[in-house]
């Protein structure tokens, strides 16, 4: 194995295999743990895109939550699903078919194409022109504001999709969906998300899906590996252990390399691990 490769694989937590059904109990038991540790928090709030990622965290997040108020009896506990489109959502009928999927307590829809596009419009009028892409990571770095607003109402947590298959590359926009408080997939890759779904009897066509982060005007739905220049397929053998092509191989290293920052807090004096 490439010496970086077991660095990674030790930093992210990632197991060559694993038991979808243990892996379940894992997340499901972590969070309700969590939650009953901090007594104040009496909701999970999540952004539903209708793809992968949010439809296995929405789905463990709402049998925890209903595991928690059958075992306590505090109905107070709810499972919040937030719908983030940017105005129309071409996929539509994915996000709604997830939410149907975890049966979640409450929805709410916020429409992000007002502020976002009111952000572009006062920087350009400051004279800061932003570049389709940077846009993106606004609709990003909004939906974020919406999910905290929300957590901020309801004595709520905000959960992040992140796992090690998008922790690798950085494939997350900084304080975006890069920001929440509790992770609960962290540690497991792609393809094992999708065993987890199989064995939850999800919709087979969101975890079939081609994952992207849908971010770009000019480019919808760019597959996230086209984005990346490299396969989830390379990416999750690479988090497995195995043996990949080695331009594959030197890819991911450099996109790890590069999002290095993304994966600390912000870097004080103290911090060496850029240096
Ligand atoms: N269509 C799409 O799929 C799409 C569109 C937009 C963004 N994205 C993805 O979202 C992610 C976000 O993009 P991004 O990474 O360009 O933006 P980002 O905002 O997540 O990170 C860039 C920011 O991080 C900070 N930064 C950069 N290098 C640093 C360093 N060495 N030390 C400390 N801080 C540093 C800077 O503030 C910089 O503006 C990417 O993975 C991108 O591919 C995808
Ligand atoms: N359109 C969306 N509606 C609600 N939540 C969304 C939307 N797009 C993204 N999200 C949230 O962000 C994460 C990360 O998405 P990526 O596809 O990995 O970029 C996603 O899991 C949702 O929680
Ligand atoms: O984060 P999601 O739910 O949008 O999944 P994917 O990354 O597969 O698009
Ligand atoms: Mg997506």
């Amino acid at each position: 194995m490439r010496k970086l490769q077991k660095e990674i694989i030790e930093t992210l937590k990632v197991k060559p295999e694993i038991d979808a059904k243990t892996e379940i109990r894992n997340s499901i038991d972590f969070l309700k743990s969590y939650l009953k540790k901090n007594s104040f928090l009496k909701s999970l709030v999540l952004g539903i895109s209708g793809g992968q990622d949010s439809t296995l965290v929405g789905k463990l997040s709402q049998m925890a939550i209903q595991e928690l108020r059958d075992e306590t009896v505090d109905n107070d506990y709810k499972f919040i699903a937030v719908r983030l489109p940017y105005g129309t959502q071409a996929d539509e009928s994915d996000a709604m078919d997830a939410i149907s999927f975890m049966q979640a307590d409450k929805v709410l829809r916020v429409d992000i194409k007002p502020m976002a596009d009111a952000a572009v419009k006062a920087l350009e009028v400051s004279g800061e022109n932003i570049s389709d892409f940077n846009k993106g990571n606004i609709k990003a770095r909004e939906r974020m504001i919406v999910q905290y607003a929300i957590a901020g109402e309801e004595k709520g947590a905000v959960l992040g999709t992140d796992h090690a298959a998008e922790a690798i590359t950085g494939f997350y926009t900084k304080y975006g969906d890069g920001a929440a408080d509790i992770t609960p997939i962290w540690r497991l890759d792609k393809r094992q998300g999708k065993e987890m779904l199989e064995v939850l009897n999800a919709p087979k066509h969101l975890y079939q899906k081609t994952p992207t982060a849908d971010l770009e005007d000019d480019r919808p739905a760019l597959p996230d590996e086209v984005a990346l220049g490299v396969t989830y397929d390379d990416i999750d053998n690479y988090l497995e252990g195995r043996e990949i092509a080695n331009d594959s191989a030197e890819k991911i290293e450099n996109w790890y390399i590069k999002t290095e920052h993304k994966r600390h807090l912000p870097i004080n004096i103290y911090d060496d691990f850029l240096k």
